[in-house]
């Protein structure tokens, strides 16, 4: 295959081409990024006196616990305590445990920081110590003492730090509170928000877990979607509210998120505000639109309340505090500057409510324009079907298919009419192998394969030829606790000590580490054809970037004729691997990308390989 580069750009690669889709499905936040290693730590929008409120703790040597619905709760938004009661006759260590999300990694290289409430309903002549531990089986890996006082009915805090003595190949450890039984029998004691944080990602307090922040940074996304797409709220009860997410932890009710697990939302607006800060990039922030399942969404006349929500969310994010209360409340909270913010979305998916949508973004779009003049509104019904007024200057797509149908479809954008409208890809996927079951069980796809990959490629080199009308584009969804699921695949999977990128990851992070800020037409691929390529160039580096996608199972021979001269030392980046391999637990670096040295010229030839993603580097002379 013969390609004739234009040394005449087209078009610029807009700044925010690719970036990452977050929300708390898979566990992506409570027991993934966020960095809380205790589960159920507050008992959050669980039912007192059941055995299900219980979840994650678990009784040690002849304690009796309980969640019950305390008479004089630590706030109104933690309404249950954790009561232990020491019965007569106990002895040795009796308390309670917490098995962590799925385990918790012990590392003797960090020094945890663990905390909790706690109150005697009735004075007591108790003066002892409670034993806080890391531990497994028994065998104490971190032990800190905390006096604990009879004579305390009203909530105390108080807080350790435990430096683990070694390093358990195992994750299966606990966190455990406990009493001496002979001097503490007869004791009732009530326990409120626990907490165990490791060291967590630029030393953020309320953070991020490293690995897995450090993971995502290092695809070098240049904005982060958030707080959801579905898990923005599918129905009013569950819909997401920024209020009652920011502030002090014992003030966050949590709530029943979208994927069947309680969200704590300790990792709440303001900490989706530090991550993007701390990963210098910048948020696509979603405001709840009135959406409910089957269409039952708002009526227009009902609006009002949750346009007004979604201006005072904005202001917490960017508004002065000079003036206005929810500037002022994040100021108070300890960061006065506005937050970087062009981006706003409005629902998600709202082509499942498109016709409430019709009054639902007149609303919101109208009133936010006008409260924001410079911030840019995301509309999220089908492009145009219907048709909405104001006419949506930006719209997100989402699409879930095949390999095959993204390679069939590497041209959709390059039909799309220029007009003035553009296009966030806030979510696509190769999910499944079997093009009649996509959203089945038939051929879903546990992690991505090499297949999967590289025709999620193909697709994205399609974002490149027409990066004039896409300006922002992300994988979804973003992460995975493989002990605890409900959608795969997904592009980063890990567990409670190790991140698992997957052949997507090292994809999306191949075009995104090779930008360029210019698009140079070139010959163009066969239209459904299995080869595809895109050059850009960065004309600050002075780098010419190649991205080559084979998606046959033979290599492909290519000769690139380009208009300008380069330099002879240049590098190609590869990932590839045969079809159905995945990177997983069991083969986590099964496909990993390798760089080469490469010899270019002016007119050079390149094979890529069978299955893969290529990304050229060469260097303007
Ligand atoms: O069942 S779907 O609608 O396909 O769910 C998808 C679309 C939704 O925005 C996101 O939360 C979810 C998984 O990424």
């Amino acid at each position: 295959t013969m390609i004739m580069v234009d040394g005449t750009a087209s078009h610029a690669i807009p700044p925010l081409l690719y970036g990452q889709m977050f929300e708390d499905i898979n566990h992506s936040g409570d027991g993934g990024i966020y960095a809380e290693l205790l589960q159920n730590r507050a008992f959050q929008q669980v039912t007192p006196n059941t055995t299900a409120a219980l979840y994650a703790w678990s009784a040690i040597n002849g304690a009796r616990i309980n969640v019950i619905a305390d008479p004089s709760p630590i706030s109104s938004a933690l309404p249950n305590s954790l009561q232990l009661i020491i019965p007569q006759g106990t002895s040795g260590q009796v308390g309670f445990g917490n098995e962590g999300y799925y385990g918790i990694q012990v590392n003797s290289e960090w020094t945890y920081n663990a905390s909790f409430y706690y109150k005697f309903s009735a004075a007591s002549a108790f003066d002892g110590a409670a034993t806080v531990t890391l531990q497994s089986m028994g065998e104490a890996y971190a032990t800190a003492s905390v006096p604990i006082s009879g004579s305390q009915t009203a909530w105390k805090q108080v807080a350790v730090s435990l430096t683990p003595t070694s390093s358990p190949a195992s994750t299966a450890n606990n966190f455990t509170v406990t009493f001496d039984g002979s001097n503490a029998a007869g004791q009732t004691i009530d326990f409120a928000m626990f907490s165990l944080f490791p060291p967590t990602f630029k030393d953020r307090e309320n953070g991020l877990r490293i690995d897995l922040a450090t993971t995502l940074s290092e695809m070098k996304p240049s904005f982060f979607r958030l707080p959801g797409g579905n898990n923005l709220g599918q129905t009013w009860a569950t819909r997401w509210q920024w209020n009652v997410t920011v502030g002090p932890l014992i003030n966050r009710p949590g709530r029943m998120g979208d994927w069947g697990y309680v969200n704590t939302d300790g990792l709440g607006l303001l900490e989706y505000m530090y991550l993007c800060e701390d990963m210098e990039i910048e948020p696509i922030m979603a405001v709840w639109a009135g959406y409910s399942l089957n269409d039952e969404s708002l009526p227009e006349d009902e609006l009002a309340t949750y346009i007004q929500a979604a201006i005072d969310q904005i202001n917490f994010v960017i508004g002065d505090p000079a003036t206005n209360e929810y500037a002022a409340l994040r100021a108070s909270l300890g960061h006065p500057d506005p937050f970087r913010l062009t981006y706003v979305e409005i629902g998600n998916e709202d082509f499942f409510g498109s016709e409430s949508y019709i009054y639902r973004w007149k609303d919101f779009a109208g009133i936010l324009r006008a409260a924001f003049p410079h911030l840019r509104f995301i509309a999220t019904t089908y492009p145009f079907n219907p048709i909405l007024n104001p006419a949506p200057e930006l719209y997100d797509n989402h699409v879930y298919s095949t390999p095959d149908y993204f390679v069939e479809n590497a041209f959709y954008y390059d039909a799309y009419e220029r007009n003035g409208t553009y296009y966030f890809q806030g979510e696509y996927a190769a999910i499944s192998t079997n093009a009649a079951d996509v959203f089945g069980s038939l051929g879903r796809l546990m992690y991505p394969t090499v297949q999967s990959s590289v025709g999620e490629a193909a697709y994205m080199i399609g974002f490149e030829r027409n990066a004039d009308i896409v300006f922002a584009t992300s994988y979804a969804p973003l992460l995975m606790n493989v002990a605890n699921y409900q959608w795969s695949p997904n592009l980063v999977a890990f567990d409670a000590s190790r991140v698992y990128p997957s052949t997507s990851y090292y994809a999306q992070q191949l075009f995104s580490t090779h930008r360029g800020t210019e698009y140079l037409p070139s010959t163009l691929p066969t239209y459904n054809g299995t080869l595809y390529w895109s050059v850009t160039r960065n004309t600050t580096l002075r780098t010419v970037y190649i991205k080559v996608v084979n998606y046959d199972a033979a290599p492909a021979s290519m000769t690139f004729a380009l208009p300008f001269e380069v330099a002879s030392a240049g590098l190609v980046t590869v990932i590839t691997g045969s079809a159905d391999t995945s990177n997983s637990p069991t083969t986590p670096d099964a496909v990993v990308p390798t760089t080469f040295k490469m010899t270019f010229a002016q007119t050079f030839n390149y094979t890529a390989p069978a299955y893969s993603v290529s990304a050229l580097t060469a260097y303007l002379v």
